[in-house]
């Protein structure tokens, strides 16, 4: 074939692609009023999930998983965009890891709001000046993010969804110099994910390591001051034009980061495959075996728990501690309703969610 009959061939696909999509887009319209009326939510992470699982397994054409999520991610969002526009924020400034998780959920045309702090991010969703906030928790290497565990506890938000994207890091600095760097900015978490390339470089030299609230904050920084450099991803440094001295410095090459999306108040139908998020404060800690009992509770009901992170409680003087758990399942599931209604004052649900892959 040659390549203007193999181009009218894309074209002609083009078109039956784009009345389908508007078709899809008026069956999606008609669930939207149907919402409205109920008034339900919007989106419905589990059933976005439902669907790419069914692309999935009965895909045999050239498209792999991840180009089918990549599509679909973005169709769904922009018929949940059609239905309502979405305003979400997110830990920024632009190009943060956060900003690539939260455009992996929300595609292209969400209102996107950067914000500096994870805190901020917390107090937009709070306020309702947005519907979803995009916060960092965790990374596979290096833990959790303590900021988020702990404002988990503090405010009054819901998990919707989660998000788990690979993360690579790049060394940007204006210097090529190593020696001539004063300052090196990033995110506490980011500087341990790199930890064997910063000792390795900058062993004997006189470098000091700054955190800052985000890894496109430092890009930023390093982008107005000559002689520091960023820890940063690619598309930071690319952004705030800072030039990329060395690539992929994270200590392991399988370093992935998980994101959540905070709602106001959010419930997610059962998916079959959920992860469930509860905040735990237990009375009468001081007493043997109260801790024990409790997580008893979950395995006598077959309840994979998979998560438990400790953080003090803050009152006083004492050593005492509050627990954030994660579990497999959903809050619907009878076992899970008996462990709750048998902790009912001491047990709060931040939500049940489609597992991240
Ligand atoms: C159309 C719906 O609303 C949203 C859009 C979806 C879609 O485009 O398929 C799927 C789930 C929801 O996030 C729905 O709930 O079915």
């Amino acid at each position: 074939m040659t390549l203007e009959s193999l181009r009218n061939n894309i074209d002609a696909l083009d078109d039956q692609l784009l009345t389908l999509l508007n078709q899809r887009m008026e069956l999606v319209r008609k669930v939207g009023e149907l919402k409205r009326s109920a008034n339900t939510v919007i989106y419905r992470p589990e059933r976005e999930k439902q669907i790419l699982d069914r692309l999935h397994s009965q895909n045999t054409g050239l498209l792999n998983q991840a180009a089918i999520e990549a599509i679909f991610l973005e169709i769904f969002a922009v018929s949940r965009n059609l239905e309502l526009p979405e305003r979400v924020s997110y830990l920024g400034p632009e190009g943060s890891f956060t900003h690539q998780a939260a455009e992996s959920r929300f595609g292209a045309m969400s209102a996107y709001m950067a914000l500096p702090t994870i805190r901020s991010v917390f107090e937009s969703v709070e306020t309702g000046r947005v519907r979803f906030g995009v916060v960092p928790i965790e990374n596979n290497q290096e833990g959790v993010v303590n900021e988020t565990i702990d404002l988990l506890l503090e405010k009054d938000l819901r998990i919707a969804a989660e998000a788990q994207i690979p993360v690579h890091f790049t060394f940007a600095t204006q210097t090529e110099n190593l020696a001539e760097i004063t300052h090196i900015y990033s995110k506490d978490i980011a500087f341990r994910q790199c930890s064997r390339f910063l000792n390795d470089s900058f062993d004997g030299l006189n470098a000091e390591f700054v955190p800052v609230e985000s890894t496109s904050k430092a890009a930023k920084l390093a982008a107005q001051q000559p002689k520091t450099a960023a820890i940063c991803s690619q598309i930071a440094a690319k952004l705030f034009d800072v030039p990329v001295l060395f690539d992929n410095i994270e200590n392991s090459d399988l370093n992935r980061t998980r994101f959540l999306i905070l709602a106001k108040e959010f419930v997610n139908q059962p998916s079959g495959n959920d992860k469930t998020t509860l905040i735990a404060r237990l009375a009468n800690t001081q007493s043997p075996g109260v801790l024990a009992e409790f997580l008893q509770s979950f395995n006598a009901r077959g309840i994979n728990l998979t998560k438990i992170e400790s953080r003090p409680l803050r009152d006083g003087a004492t050593f005492r501690y509050w627990f954030l758990l994660e579990c497999e399942g959903h809050a619907d599931d009878p076992a899970l309703r008996d462990v709750m209604a048998q902790y009912a004052n001491e047990v709060k649900l931040l939500g049940s969610y489609v597992r991240g892959a």
